[in-house]
């Protein structure tokens, strides 16, 4: 007997999504063995790593949002390179107070690794440079807003990410106010006039951070190295592992995130510990 005709299955719906992974903070040195606050930053962001890569199966692009080095010598920026050439996608790089950026610049040139400006799926990322050369504030100068401006406004179809390396907002570390981003209602001015805006991502504050502010996702991330205490009123280090942000970016707009941190981390907190 001729066995009946089957329903085709329904079409399973394309994945219209992508993972971003987000680094950040790493203060590598030239020299592998040096530490921060007692914790060696190759090591800690090479367990970063290894859980990154045994958590997610796909990765569509890596972030590294500044403080990339503590040196900021081509020999830390060459260390970071060879410890992320494990992750299976392509790098966007940004400065953070402690790194050269024309160390940064002159080690990547001729590559993308620098360039403001990524599609990834249906997302359009927007890397700005908020340092500012001998300080540890942060400042968008008047290039950068223009580049927002011009990123968001040529895509307006494009959920957008902006990443940074200040925070824009305070993040209740009273220590912290004055080394966020000085000018930061001059960003907000441009994104409340894009609605396509979606989330701010940032690093510098070595904690997590996640809020809202009309309609946008406000983030932070910890560092792959030391943390710092949240709610804290003076410089004070956390025992908190280190950790990445992982941010499942969706095309009609979704954005979904989350942090994780090493399990198995042990160190003690040494604030004598040279170069911080
Ligand atoms: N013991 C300390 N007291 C006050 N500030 C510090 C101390 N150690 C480091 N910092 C600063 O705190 C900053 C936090 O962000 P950065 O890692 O960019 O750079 C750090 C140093 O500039």
């Amino acid at each position: 007997m001729e066995s009946p005709t089957l329903p085709s299955p329904p079409a399973s719906s394309p994945d219209t999504s992508v993972l971003v992974a987000q680094l950040t903070d790493s203060h590598l040195f030239a020299d592998a063995d040096s530490k921060l606050l007692g914790m060696n930053t190759a090591d800690s962001l090479q367990r970063v790593i290894d859980r990154l890569l045994t958590e997610q199966p796909r990765i569509d692009l890596m972030l590294a949002t500044g403080d990339l080095s503590q040196d900021g010598t081509i020999e830390s920026y060459q260390r970071f390179l060879n410890m992320t050439a494990r992750i299976p996608a392509p790098a966007r790089w940004l400065p953070g107070n402690h790194d050269e950026y024309l160390a940064m610049n002159q080690f990547s040139a001729g590559t993308d690794r620098l360039k403001p400006v990524v599609d990834v799926g249906g997302w359009r990322i927007i890397l700005l440079n908020t340092a500012v050369p001998g300080n540890v504030y942060g400042f968008l100068a008047e290039d950068q807003l223009r580049l927002l401006q011009n990123a968001l406004q040529q895509a307006p179809q494009r959920p957008s990410l902006i990443c940074l390396h200040h925070h824009p907002v305070s993040i209740g570390c009273a220590w912290m106010e004055p080394i966020g981003l000085r000018n930061a209602a001059e960003i907000f001015a441009v994104t409340d006039r894009y609605p396509q805006v979606r989330g701010i991502l940032w690093g510098h504050v070595h904690q997590e951070f996640d809020q809202m502010r009309n309609g946008v996702r406000l983030l932070a991330t910890p560092s792959t190295c030391v943390q710092f205490m949240p709610g804290s009123e003076d410089f004070q280090a956390d025992k908190e592992a280190p950790g990445y942000r992982w941010l499942r970016l969706y095309a009609e707009g979704r954005l979904e995130t989350g942090v994780s941190r090493v399990a198995d981390i042990d160190f003690e907190i040494d604030y004598s510990c040279e170069g911080y």
